[in-house]
């Protein structure tokens, strides 16, 4: 059987934060903002797992209510939603994820984004596909406002 599943998240840019995205901290005048370390592009990446598996999002698995994911590492997060992944018998077809940014530039960090995303799915680095683009100064990305991410993930168990 196969699953596919999508994800989308937007966090806003933040003075006095770090700017973590896909697990790597990337030097930036500015970081990212939220309850957790507000690491958009791996939150997309467990919402699109959660899709793909019908277990709903992030939020109803670690609400931004909760004091336990104060300052979370979402790592962390997205090795919890992987358990929940293997435990129904899927594993890894391939992710392919974009992330949406005027800045910072992603392009030097990108292989290690895919090292880090496929150690925390257990998953060949050739399964896992990151990409961005800039919005060419156009909304609130092209604004330097904020940071946005999708994927799209396929998952896969034994019988096809
Ligand atoms: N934050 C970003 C945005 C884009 N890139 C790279 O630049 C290429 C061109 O971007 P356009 O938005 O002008 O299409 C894009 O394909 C990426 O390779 C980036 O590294 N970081
Ligand atoms: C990750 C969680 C939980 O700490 O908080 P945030 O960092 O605010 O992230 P968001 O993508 O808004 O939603 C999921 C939240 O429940």
């Amino acid at each position: 059987m196969i699953r596919i599943g999508q994800g989308f998240d937007v966090h806003q840019f933040a003075e006095g934060r770090p700017c973590i995205i896909g697990g790597v901290e990337i030097p930036h005048e500015k970081g990212l903002l939220g309850h957790s370390d507000a690491d958009v592009l791996l939150h997309t990446i467990a919402d699109a797992c959660l899709g793909a598996i019908g277990e709903g999002d992030i939020g109803r698995h670690f609400p931004d209510a909760d004091e336990a994911f104060k300052d979370a590492d979402s790592g962390e997060l997205l090795k919890k939603v992987w358990e929940s992944v293997k435990a129904q018998g899927f594993d890894l077809g391939n992710l392919d994820c974009t992330v949406i940014a005027q800045d910072p530039k992603m392009a030097p960090y990108i292989q290690e984004i895919r090292e880090r995303i496929a150690k925390l799915l257990e998953s060949e680095v050739e399964k896992i596909n990151v990409k961005a683009t800039t919005t060419e100064k156009l909304g609130f990305t092209g604004r330097k406002e904020g940071v946005a991410a999708q994927a799209v993930v396929l998952l896969q168990n034994g019988q096809q």
